[in-house]
């Protein structure tokens, strides 16, 4: 038995991302953390997503680990291979989209491949090669103020150009409204130019569902999880999937609940805010200026998370803050510095917290969930109910114990306000 599609993910809330979406295409989808190391039994799995931890590591290690993922996922069978990276196409002028699509193209022996970050659902949009995200340019749409990759321009050509030294072209909507043939001619005649790299508009489903068809046999397809969804029906389309399956249910969660928070996205303030309108007692902030000093702070919001818990109300420890309050941690301390240390005392509230009978657990932030998820030793994750576009609930086996971990990685900017308070609603 072999899977149909392999895909590479550059963090882990776009993995489960690109996973819901797949599940929602009617796909069976495993999602991984890392490369296996064991075998797997893939016998009723047509996708499989493996979660790198890749977005803003150096780029050298970001090559090495896809190179890793791709290799296992070609001894799979992959028929095709998907790599996921931001619909805000989260990078830096060294990478590392760049540099992992050249290696994948390179080691799988191909001319070209389309890069496709829209996500109309989530209001992620492109046109004329620019990304917006709802009626906002990307550099005006508070990615500008990202802590570790922010977005100061829109145009993708010229973003993708400073990360590659091969050429960059553009399929624009004029074309896929011409349908998907004429869109698979234009990438053909932009191939023979040597153009190897393709930004492309796409502005709806259909859209998408065009440029589904046109690169349904490419062997790497590169973008959001917005094309991940339209996938699907191309590989029924071409015999390799006879199957259309509903979206998994997962086992009933038990234990309390917990929100751990490292993003600092607009949404997620946002969120953090209302939650804390609704349980003015319910959070607990996080500064990596105070975590610099010691224990202290740690071991407050320890104590805060237990005295929570044992009311059997849940509670939120955040690090979010406003980019004022980022920028002056991160000249205080270094960006890198800052955020480790949030992202390793969010961690091990995580593992303390779950060993201690957490057990639906909500995590904010594509590298706070890297962080948490490893240092929980997760290996896979079950996809099950959307709680809202691109975020669903998830499992995980947790040894010792009945019922699995319950876990949502959300991305830094999806979800309702409400989110951290309707998730556990939806998972009840
Ligand atoms: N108050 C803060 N000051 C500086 N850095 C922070 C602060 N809070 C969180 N961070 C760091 O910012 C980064 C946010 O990235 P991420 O978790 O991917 O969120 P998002 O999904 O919103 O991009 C993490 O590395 C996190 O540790
Ligand atoms: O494509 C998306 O927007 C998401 O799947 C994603 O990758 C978000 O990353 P974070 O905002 O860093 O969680």
């Amino acid at each position: 038995m072999t899977i149909v599609l392999g895909a590479i993910a550059d963090d882990f809330t776009g993995a489960t991302d690109l996973a819901n979406n797949l599940v929602r295409g009617g796909m069976r989808c495993l999602q991984v953390i890392g490369v296996p190391q064991q075998a797997l039994d893939l016998a009723n799995v047509d996708a499989v997503v493996v979660a790198l931890k890749s977005r803003s590591c150096p780029p050298d290690e970001a090559v090495a680990d896809s190179l890793a993922a791709l290799s296992w996922l070609r001894e799979q069978g992959a028929k095709q291979l998907f790599f996921k990276y931001c619909s805000t196409f989260d990078s830096t002028d060294q990478g590392n989209i760049g540099p992992v699509a050249d290696a994948l193209l390179d080691a799988l022996g191909a001319s070209q491949t389309v890069m496709v970050p829209a996500f109309p659902v989530n209001g992620r949009t492109v046109y004329q090669g620019h990304l917006f995200v709802g009626d906002r340019l990307l550099n005006d749409s508070g990615m500008q103020h990202h802590p570790l990759t922010p977005m100061q321009d829109a145009d993708l050509v010229r973003v993708l150009a400073r990360q590659t030294a091969h050429p960059v072209g553009l399929t624009n909507r004029a074309v896929l409204a011409k349908g998907a043939d004429a869109t698979r001619d234009h990438l053909s005649a932009l191939a023979e130019q040597g153009i190897r790299h393709v930004i492309c508009d796409s502005l709806d489903e259909q859209d998408l569902s065009v440029l589904a068809e046109a690169t349904v046999s490419l062997p790497l397809v590169t973008g959001g999880s917005g094309l991940g969804q339209a996938l699907p029906a191309q590989y029924r389309a071409q015999g390799w999937l006879d199957t259309i399956t509903e979206p998994g249910r997962l086992q009933p969660s038990s234990g309390s609940s917990l929100v751990l928070s490292g993003s600092c996205s607009r949404a997620t303030l946002a969120q953090v805010a209302n939650f804390l309108e609704r349980q003015p007692e319910g959070g607990f902030a996080l500064d990596p200026l105070s975590l610099a000093e010691g224990d202290k702070q740690w071991e407050q919001a320890l104590a805060f998370a237990f005295e929570r818990l044992e009311q059997n109300a849940p509670a939120l420890i955040y690090a979010s803050a406003d980019p004022d309050k980022v920028n002056a941690a991160q000249r205080a301390l270094g960006i890198e510095r800052a955020g480790q240390l949030v992202e390793k005392a969010l961690s091990q509230l995580a593992v303390t917290l779950v060993n201690e009978g957490v057990g639906r657990l909500l995590v904010a932030g594509g590298e706070t969930s890297g962080a948490v998820v490893s240092a929980l030793g997760i290996t896979t994750l079950r996809i099950g109910e959307q709680i809202d576009p691109g975020v669903p609930w998830t499992q995980a086996p947790w040894p010792g114990r009945e019922a699995p971990l319950s876990l949502a990685l959300k991305s830094g900017n999806f979800g309702g306000v409400d989110f951290f308070t309707r998730a556990f609603e939806v998972l009840a």
